[in-house]
C-alpha cells in the first residue's frame, strides 16, 4: 500500500550482506583444525558465502533442501551458516556429542542432502556411512592438501568448491517465513527433536541480541563464542555479531582452560558465552595459575543454572558481570537474561547477586507466565511457583515434521517443561525442570537450589541432586558429587554445610561421592543416567 513502509523480508543474507558492506575489515577469528590461527574480515566471509551459495546451486541445492553441517566453531562454519540460509536452504547443524545412532537418526529425520564435515568428524561420519540414507555427498571443511584418505563416496573439497566461482551473486529474496536453520534437542529427555528457525524468527532474535538489555552485543565487542555453533546456533551470535559487526574469536575445538584463556587475551575478548561446566574449567585454570582476564567485561552464563559461588567469582574476583540467560532450542534460544536494573546500582554486590543467580527477564518479544496445576496465571510475587510458559515471535510452534503433535496451547502458549517463580520485576527463576523436581510429603524440593548450596561447600566442584523413592515421604533428595582432587571434604561436612542455608526438610537424606557426572551433549547434567545408577540405591532413612 501506498504511503505505507516498504516490505522488506528479514532474511539471514541482509545480516552478511550489512556487515560486509560496513564492517569489511572487522576480523573473525579462527582456532583451525589444521593447525595455525586464521584470520578473515566480514567482507571476504559474506564473498566466500555467494560463492559457497553458487556451489551449492550447482550441486543441485535447491530451496528448503537441508544442509547438515558436523563442525566446531570456525569461519568456515560462519560461511556456511550464511551461504546455505542466504540462498534459501536449511543449515542443519548436527551435533557431534550426540550418540552415533542419534546422528544418524537426526541426519535420516532432516534428510539432510549435503553434508559439511570438519576433518576432526570425518571418522565418525565414515562409521556411519552406511545408515545415511539421504544423503548425496559430504564436503570435507579444507583445502587440497589436508584432504583425507577416506572410504566416503562423492566426497568434495570445501576450499576447491569454494574457489571456482566468482562470487558474482545477489542474495536471492524470499519468503521472511523461509526456515532458515534446523536445530536438534539434545534429547535430555526424550529422543532428538527437530526446531525449524525461520529467517525472519532469526533476524528478530538478532535485535533482541544486540539490545542493551538482551546481551548488549555491539561493533565495540569482541566476541568469544564458546558455546558451539551445533548447539542452538551458538545462541544466534554469529547472526548478532554480523547485524552490528562484533569481531567474532572462535576456539575450534581447543575448548581447555589454558588455549580459551589464551585466545581470550590474545583477541581482546570483551564477552564471552558458554555454559557452567566451560566456565567451571576456565576458572579452575585460572586459579591454579593466579591469571587474571584483562579485557574481558562480560560473560554470559546459561545452558544451566549458574551457581551463586561462579557469579561470584567472575564479580567479585574479576570484575567481569555476568550477564546469567534462560532459553531453549525451541526459543531460538534467547528467552531471558538476567541484567540488573537502574534501581539496582546502589545495592551491595551480595544483594545485586541475588538478582544475579535469577535466570532474568524477557527483552522484547518474549511473553513469559507460569501456571499452576489448573492451568491459570500465578502471581509475579516470586514466591508462587508453576509451569513456565512462553510466546512471541522467536518460540517454536511445533517440531519438525509434527513430532510429538500440537504443542501450544489455544492462547499459542508453549510449555518449557521448567518450574519457576517470577518476581514483580519480571525476573523469573527457575525451580527445576518439571522431571527433576523431588517431592517429598506434598512439597516441591528443587533440586537445582540444593546442587547450588552444595556446590558452595568448600571442597565440592561438581553436585547433582535426583529424587530417590521414600516409603514415608514419596521421594528424598540424594546429593551425588564430585570433590576436588585430594580434598577431604566428607559427606558430613556436605550436609553440615547445607544446614546453614536450606529448611531442614530440604536437605538431602544422604551425599555419596562419585569420580565424575554424566553429562549430556551439551554439557548438562544427565539426570535420567543418574537416575538409571542409582535406581536401586537405598537412603539411610528409608
Ligand atoms: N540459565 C539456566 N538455568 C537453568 N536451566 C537452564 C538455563 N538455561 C537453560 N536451562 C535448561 O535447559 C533447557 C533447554 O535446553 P536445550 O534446549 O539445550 O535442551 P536439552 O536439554 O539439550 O534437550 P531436551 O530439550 O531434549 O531436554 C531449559 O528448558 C532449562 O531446563
Amino acid at each position: 500500500m501506498l504511503g505505507l513502509m516498504q516490505d522488506r523480508p528479514l532474511l539471514i543474507s541482509s545480516l552478511i550482506e550489512y556487515s560486509g558492506l560496513n564492517h569489511g575489515d572487522v576480523e573473525i577469528v579462527s582456532r583451525t583444525v589444521e593447525g595455525p590461527i586464521h584470520r578473515t574480515n566480514y567482507r571476504n566471509v559474506n564473498l566466500r558465502a555467494k560463492k559457497l551459495a553458487q556451489a551449492l546451486g550447482r550441486l543441485g541445492v535447491e530451496l528448503g533442501d537441508r544442509i547438515g553441517t558436523i563442525a566446531w566453531n570456525g569461519y568456515r562454519h560462519m560461511e556456511i551458516y550464511f551461504g546455505v540460509s542466504g540462498m534459501g536452504a536449511v543449515c542443519h547443524t548436527i551435533n557431534p556429542r550426540l550418540f552415533p545412532e542419534q546422528i544418524a537418526y537426526i541426519v535420516n529425520h532432516a534428510e539432510d542432502k549435503y553434508i559439511f564435515v570438519d576433518l576432526t568428524f570425518v571418522p565418525l561420519i565414515e562409521a556411519l556411512k552406511d545408515h545415511l540414507t539421504n544423503v548425496k555427498g559430504f564436503i570435507i571443511m579444507t583445502d587440497e592438501a589436508h584432504m583425507p584418505d577416506s572410504s566416503l563416496d562423492n566426497l568434495l573439497c570445501y576450499e576447491t568448491l569454494v574457489e571456482a566461482e566468482d562470487g558474482d551473486y545477489a542474495w536471492p529474496q524470499f519468503d521472511e517465513m523461509t526456515a532458515c536453520s534446523l536445530c536438534y534437542t539434545s534429547g535430555t529427555t526424550g529422543n532428538p527433536k527437530g526446531v525449524l528457525y525461520a529467517n525472519r524468527s532469526t533476524v528478530l532474535h538478532s535485535f533482541c541480541v544486540c539490545t542493551n538489555d538482551g546481551l548488549g552485543v555491539s561493533n565495540r565487542d569482541s566476541i568469544l563464542a564458546v558455546v558451539p555453533m551445533f548447539h542452538a546456533n551458538a545462541w544466534g551470535l554469529p547472526y548478532a555479531a554480523a547485524m552490528c559487526g562484533a569481531k567474532m574469536v572462535m576456539p575450534g575445538a581447543a575448548m581447555d582452560g589454558a588455549s580459551l584463556y589464551e585466545l581470550m587475551e590474545a583477541e581482546g575478548v570483551t564477552l564471552s558465552a558458554g555454559v557452567p561446566t566451560i566456565w567451571m574449567m576456565l576458572l579452575g585454570y585460572v586459579k591454579e595459575n593466579n591469571l587474571k582476564f584483562s579485557t574481558m567485561q562480560r560473560t554470559v552464563i546459561g545452558g544451566s543454572a549458574a551457581p551463586r559461588s561462579m557469579i561470584d567469582t567472575f564479580v567479585e574476583g574479576h570484575g567481569v558481570e555476568v550477564i546469567h540467560a534462560w532459553g531453549m532450542t525451541e526459543t531460538s534460544p534467547l528467552g531471558t537474561t538476567g541484567n540488573l536494573l537502574k534501581k539496582h546500582e546502589n545495592l551491595s554486590e551480595k544483594q545485586r547477586t541475588d538478582i544475579r543467580v535469577k535466570q532474568g527477564r524477557t527483552v522484547y518479544g518474549v511473553e513469559l507466565k507460569i501456571t499452576g496445576d489448573d492451568g491459570k496465571e500465578l502471581p509475579r510475587d516470586g514466591v508462587a511457583f508453576g509451569d513456565l510458559k512462553v510466546r512471541g515471535p522467536w518460540i517454536t510452534n511445533g517440531y519438525f515434521k509434527g513430532e510429538g503433535g500440537e504443542v501450544l496451547d489455544e492462547d499459542g502458549w508453549f510449555t518449557t517443561g521448567d518450574v519457576g517463580t517470577i518476581d514483580p520485576d519480571g525476573y523469573m527463576q527457575i525451580t527445576d525442570r518439571s522431571k527433576d523436581v523431588i517431592k517429598s510429603g506434598g512439597e516441591w524440593i528443587s533440586s537445582i537450589d540444593v546442587e547450588n548450596e552444595a556446590l558452595g561447600c568448600p571442597g565440592i566442584v561438581e553436585a547433582a541432586v535426583i529424587a530417590i523413592p521414600h516409603p514415608k515421604w514419596d521421594e528424598r533428595p540424594l546429593v551425588i558429587a564430585v570433590k576436588e582432587k585430594d580434598h577431604s571434604v566428607s559427606r558430613d561436612d556436605v550436609i553440615k554445610h547445607l544446614e546453614s542455608t536450606l529448611a531442614k526438610w530440604q536437605l538431602p537424606d544422604d551425599v555419596v561421592f562419585v569420580e565424575e557426572l554424566p553429562h549430556t551433549a551439551t554439557g548438562k547434567l544427565l539426570k535420567t543416567k543418574l537416575r538409571e545408577d542409582f535406581k536401586d540405591y537405598k537412603l539411610p532413612t528409608a
